[in-house]
């Protein structure tokens, strides 16, 4: 592909990223310090926000916009059940509230906004055209607009990600990681130190978080990142991005490694014998979301493992845009079994052997794979 192909798309979906990420941070900041009931929990208990519909909607609404509602099919994350129930009324009305007070702002990111308020049917639209399965022909948007919803809610770690898909490839990354810490190493104790530091302690949010917003484009060789523009700080667009890169490490014994916090999510005791038969001596990072693969990305860690459990099928808007950041930047991403993951067979990883192990350089990847491959038949996963 040509390097240059895609400029559009990479610099409305980095705009309606940040955008996204200030939504995000106005609901979150609202979820931390007054409890709500705007959190709903979906058939598997996972819970959903008024943030994932909300940013859904706003994204959707913006690349309908800009690339034309009948050309744009978008994989994501949310639909409308709950939303639709006679009983959701209240929610449904802060949604779209937040839709518009977040669309009214677009301007400031260089984006159009409505020429009116949008309708509760304009926003539930909005929200449930995002019902692409992708596939292996044409272009296909993928967001995952809040990934790492428990993360969300607990006041830590959660990331907005976007990507393109183009004849089942991976083209265009773009991650919103709005409370991207200062220093790496409180990625493990974000929200634990929030919980333990009294307001006094903390002046501003934004003098413990970072938050930034990381992008890059297929075939590239660059991965690039964006401060977060916070609160009401005038913006200045076009906002100034740097270059990142993977971590040079590749000694295990100096090397981090990221896993999901929750264990649900990823054999925790798997990884714990793979750490030790591999020489990983330090104690492994565990952060909610995509914000690994940009932990990865930016060389703040080295290495990330998700081994979900036997029957789960990874979805690929939970790592579409992580996967191509990090490769961009420098690091490599493949199954268990050394393949690249498949995008291209709808919405799930469809063949991903066991579970994802994305590195920041060959060495340390060629490590893990064969320590797996060695050590499979014995593990109890
Ligand atoms: N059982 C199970 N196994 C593996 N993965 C699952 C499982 N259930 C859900 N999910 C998906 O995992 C996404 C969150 O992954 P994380 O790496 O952030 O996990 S964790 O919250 O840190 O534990 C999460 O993304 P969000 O729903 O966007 O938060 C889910 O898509
Ligand atoms: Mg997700
Ligand atoms: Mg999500
Ligand atoms: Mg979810």
């Amino acid at each position: 592909m040509e390097a240059d192909n895609y400029s559009k798309e990479l610099d409305v979906a980095v705009r309606v990223v940040h955008l996204a990420c200030s939504l995000c941070m106005k609901v979150q900041e609202g979820l931390v310090s007054k409890s709500s009931d705007h959190v709903k929990a979906k058939d598997d208990d996972s819970p959903v926000t008024v943030a994932d519909w909300s940013v859904q909607a706003t994204v959707s609404w913006i690349l309908s916009e800009y690339f034309g509602s009948q050309n744009v099919s978008i994989v994501a994350e949310e639909d409308v059940e709950t939303l639709s129930n006679a009983d959701s009324a209240g929610l449904l009305d802060v949604v779209v509230s937040t839709v518009n007070k977040c669309l009214a702002e677009a301007p400031k990111f260089g984006l159009k906004k409505p020429d009116n308020t949008l309708e509760n049917f304009q926003v539930l639209d909005a929200i449930s055209c995002c019902n692409s399965r992708g596939g292996p022909v044409g272009r296909h948007w993928v967001l995952d607009p809040v990934d790492g919803t428990l993360g969300f809610v607990r006041g830590d770690q959660y990331a907005v990600a976007l990507a393109l898909i183009e004849d089942g490839q991976v083209v265009i990354g773009v991650l919103g990681c709005p409370n991207y810490p200062m220093r790496k190493e409180w990625l493990n104790y974000h929200h634990q130190h929030y919980r333990a530091m009294s307001k006094s302690l903390l002046p501003s949010p934004h003098s413990w978080d970072e938050g930034c917003v990381m992008y890059a484009r297929r075939g590239t060789g660059e991965a690039w990142m964006q401060p977060l523009i916070h609160g009401d700080e005038k913006l200045e667009w076009p906002n100034f991005a740097k270059l990142i890169q993977v971590s040079s490490v590749d000694d295990p014994a100096q090397a981090t490694f990221c896993e999901p916090v929750e264990r649900a999510n990823s054999n925790q005791s798997f990884t714990e014998g793979l750490a030790q038969s591999v020489g990983l001596r330090k104690q492994p990072l565990r952060v909610y979301s995509m914000v690994k693969y940009a932990a990865i990305a930016r060389g703040d860690a080295e290495i990330y493992m998700k081994f979900a459990r036997a029957g789960y099928k990874e979805k690929i808007w939970d790592h579409a845009a992580g996967v191509l950041i990090v490769q961009e930047a420098g690091g490599v991403v493949t199954d268990a079994g050394g393949r690249p993951l498949d995008f291209s067979k709808g919405v799930y990883l469809e063949g991903l052997d066991r579970g994802i192990v994305a590195c920041c350089g060959a060495p340390l990847h060629d490590k893990i794979v064969g320590s797996i491959f060695a050590s499979w038949d014995s593990s109890n996963l």
